[in-house]
């Protein structure tokens, strides 16, 4: 395996990290933050005031230096569903009498989705947690928007739909399994978002490299995770690294922090960048940190023995500001995480 993963080259060339724009993230109309003893590293600009709103990094850029990636082989895809729910859906959908109604028509789509969903359970984002990210877009007003974790698309198709009405150019769906990604394809065309929506099916890690390495995506904006709960960290600091996180612009947002959970997202995207410097001194991280996320959950889509397809270093100089974001009616909560800045 190790021959065919692609490796940082810390030799090559530093990334430029892109001069950020001015819009900042208000926190203001969310709830303030449901546990604060998760909070103890909460940075902010006032607490650095050397923070530098940079234009450079001195980050290494990562090549591929064998980009002959082989697939694995997965048992079922996604491995969480074995009763065909995600086409029965797609049967309920089509099926629907009125469907030139609900063609073109995001909303009546995740309705549908909604309804069906009382029947099966489905690792949708939902509407509660959807509502308070759909507000983020539009006052973000990302030109672009990525998603790591697309599964039938209803987050795809909401996002997308929020995108697009603030005036972005693109969503981009990573999907790791070809038959979640063909159904959602089909709801986003029912959606009227197909030509907006771009789901590229494969590893997250691969997918970003390839997006940001080509140059068709120039930094994060706002970045969506919601996919296997161990790579949420490692994602997160491959874009560090890549320099795509950029001060004052791009926003992170995580699914899922207190259910399944995941520790070591919330303390790394919490944490100084002293501590982070600390943690850095280990070296490149080459395995995935497990550390509080059910077995179970570790065990779904890349599996237990899975690792990183690079050599992760991040950039632990960067400042983030970040607060879990709760809604009344669901015990899950994401996590809003905002870049502020480079501490040099
Ligand atoms: C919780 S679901 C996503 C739900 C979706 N965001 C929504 O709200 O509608 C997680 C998805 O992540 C996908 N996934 C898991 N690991 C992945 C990886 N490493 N790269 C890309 N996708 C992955 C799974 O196949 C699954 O479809």
């Amino acid at each position: 395996m190790s021959s065919i993963r692609p490796r940082i080259r810390p030799s090559l060339i530093p990334s430029a990290i892109r001069r950020g724009g001015s819009r900042a993230l208000k926190f203001a109309g969310y709830p303030r933050f449901e546990s604060p003893s998760l909070h103890p590293n909460l940075v902010t600009t006032a607490k650095y005031p050397l923070i530098r709103f940079l234009s450079t990094s001195r980050h290494p850029s990562l090549t591929m230096s064998d980009n002959t990636y082989v697939a694995p082989l997965h048992p079922r895809p996604g491995g969480s569903r074995e009763d065909g729910r995600e086409f029965k859906l797609l049967h309920f959908i089509y099926d629907q009498p009125n469907r030139d109604e609900i063609q073109g028509n995001p909303q009546k789509v995740l309705d549908l989705i909604d309804e069906f969903a009382q029947t099966y359970h489905f690792m949708n984002i939902g509407p509660d947690k959807g509502k308070f990210i759909t507000e983020i877009i539009a006052e973000r007003k990302p030109e672009v928007m990525i998603e790591l974790g697309g599964y039938v698309g209803y987050s795809a198709i909401l996002f997308g739909d929020a995108v697009r009405r603030a005036g972005g150019k693109r969503y981009y769906s990573l999907e790791l399994n070809p038959e979640y990604a063909a159904i959602a394809n089909m709801l986003l065309d029912l959606a009227g978002l197909r030509d907006f929506v771009r789901i590229i099916v494969g590893r997250s890690d691969l997918s970003l490299h390839k997006l940001f390495n080509s140059g068709e995506v120039k930094q994060v904006d706002v970045l969506f995770i919601d996919h296997y709960k161990p790579a949420y960290t490692t994602d997160l600091k491959l874009c560090e690294q890549l320099g795509k996180i950029v001060p004052e612009v791009s926003v992170v947002i995580a699914d899922n922090v207190l259910y399944p959970g995941n520790p070591p997202y919330l303390e790394y995207v919490r944490s100084t960048v002293e501590q982070k410097r600390e943690a850095a001194k280990k070296g490149p991280e080459r395995t995935y940190n497990k550390e509080g996320i059910p077995d179970r959950t570790v065990q779904s889509f890349l599996g237990a023995d899975a690792t990183p397809q690079f050599d992760i270093i991040g950039n632990p100089n960067l400042v983030y500001e970040s607060k879990l974001v709760k809604p009344e009616t669901i015990r899950d909560a994401i996590e809003v995480t905002l870049c502020v800045g480079v501490q040099e």
